[in-house]
C-alpha cells in the first residue's frame, strides 16, 4: 500500500488539525497515513510576532521538510502561509473554512463593552490591537505570544504571577474550536464589526509542485473545497495587492451566498482611530473552479484599487520593515 506522510508543526493545534486532515485523507486514499512532526522558529522563539515578523515563520521549516521530501504534504493554518507563489510549492488544497470570527476569551465572561477601564488584554497580532483600541481606546493591550494554551493560561490559570495576569486575550474562533477550548470564549466578534485576517480559520495543505501519486491527488480532491478556496484567494489578493504581509494591520472576508461572491477588506491605523474599508461583489457564471477564481480576481483588484485610492497606503506600515 502506498504511503503519504504529512508534515505538521507540533502545537496543540497544529496537531489537531492534522489529525482531522488525516482522517479525511484516509479515507478518501487507499494508503496509510504518518504524521511527522516538525519544531519551527514560530514555535520556538518567543520575541513578539511583530519583531520575528509574521510573514512565514511559522510555514518556512515545514516548507523546508517539505521541499527536502520528508513528507509529502503539510498542513498550514491558511493564515500563516505567505502569499507569494513558492518556486516548487504548489497549494494542492484548501478543505471548507470553518469559523472565521476573531473570539473575546475574559475573565467571568465578560463581553470587550463589559471589560474594566484599563483591562489588560492580550494579542501580538496589529490587526487586532488596532480593532481592540478602535472600540476601547482606554484598554491595555499587552503584546504577548506563545501557544492558544499559554495564552488562555495568562487570563484564567490560577498560577500566573500578577504581573502577568490578563483580563482577557483575544483568540481565533478557529483555533480554539480546533483544540476544544470552545468554553473559553465569552464573546464572537461579528464578521461585519470586525473582519479577520485573509484566511483566517482556512487549512492549506501544500504539496510539490509536480504531479503527486494517484493516491495523494485522490485525497487532495476530496478535500478540496471550492468556494473557501476563492474566498481565501481573494482575500489573500488583498493582501499582496497592497504589499502587506501578515502582521499588517489589515483585515479581509470574502464569501460566496447564493449567486454573489462578496469581499470586503479593511486597513487601520496601529492605533486604531483611522480606518478605511472597500467592499464590492460579483456575479460568478456558475459555481465552477474557474468562474469562481475569476470572481476573486475580479473583486479583489477593484478592493485593492479602492482601498489605495482612499490612502489606505499611508495607514499604517504594511511591510514589514526587517
Ligand atoms: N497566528 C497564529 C494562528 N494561526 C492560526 C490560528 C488560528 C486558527 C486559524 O485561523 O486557522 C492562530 C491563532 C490565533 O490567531 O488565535
Amino acid at each position: 500500500m502506498s504511503v503519504i506522510r504529512i508534515g505538521t508543526r507540533g502545537s496543540a493545534l497544529a496537531l489537531a488539525q492534522t489529525k482531522q486532515i488525516a482522517e479525511r485523507i484516509g479515507k478518501a486514499a487507499d494508503a496509510e497515513i504518518e504524521i511527522v512532526t516538525v519544531t519551527t522558529q514560530g514555535d520556538t522563539d518567543r520575541a513578539s510576532l511583530s519583531e520575528i515578523g509574521g510573514t512565514g515563520v511559522f510555514a518556512a521549516a515545514l516548507r523546508e521538510a517539505l521541499v527536502a521530501g520528508e513528507c509529502d504534504l503539510v498542513v498550514h493554518s491558511l493564515k500563516d502561509l505567505p502569499t507569494g507563489d513558492h518556486p516548487s510549492l504548489r497549494l494542492g488544497a484548501v478543505p471548507k473554512r470553518v469559523d472565521a470570527r476573531d473570539a473575546l476569551c475574559a475573565r467571568d465572561g465578560l463581553t470587550l463593552a463589559e471589560l474594566p477601564e484599563g483591562a489588560r488584554v492580550g494579542t501580538g497580532s496589529p490587526r487586532r490591537i488596532a480593532q481592540l483600541l478602535a472600540k476601547r481606546p482606554d484598554l491595555d493591550v499587552i503584546d504577548i505570544r506563545g501557544n492558544i494554551d499559554t495564552r488562555l493560561g495568562r487570563v484564567f490559570s490560577d498560577d500566573v504571577a500578577d504581573a502577568d495576569r490578563l483580563d482577557a486575550v483575544v483568540l481565533a474562533a478557529a483555533g480554539l474550536a480546533r483544540i476544544a477550548r470552545g468554553d473559553a470564549v465569552s464573546e464572537y466578534f461579528s464578521l461585519t464589526s470586525w473582519p479577520t485576517a485573509p484566511g483566517q480559520g482556512a487549512l492549506a495543505l501544500e504539496v510539490r509542485d509536480e504531479r503527486g501519486s494517484r493516491e495523494l491527488e485522490k485525497a487532495l480532491a476530496a478535500v478540496e473545497h471550492v468556494s473557501t478556496r476563492a474566498a481565501v484567494t481573494a482575500e489573500r489578493l488583498v493582501l499582496a495587492g497592497l504589499e502587506a504581509g501578515c502582521s499588517a494591520p489589515v483585515a479581509a472576508t470574502a464569501f460566496l451566498e447564493d449567486e454573489l461572491f462578496f469581499l470586503s477588506a479593511s486597513v487601520y491605523s496601529s492605533d486604531g482611530t483611522r480606518r478605511v474599508t472597500s467592499a464590492h461583489a460579483a456575479s460568478p457564471e456558475s459555481r465552477s473552479a474557474a468562474h469562481l477564481a475569476e470572481a476573486a480576481h475580479d473583486v479583489a483588484v477593484r478592493v485593492v484599487d479602492e482601498l489605495l485610492g482612499n490612502g489606505a497606503g499611508d495607514l499604517a506600515p504594511l511591510e514589514r520593515t526587517p
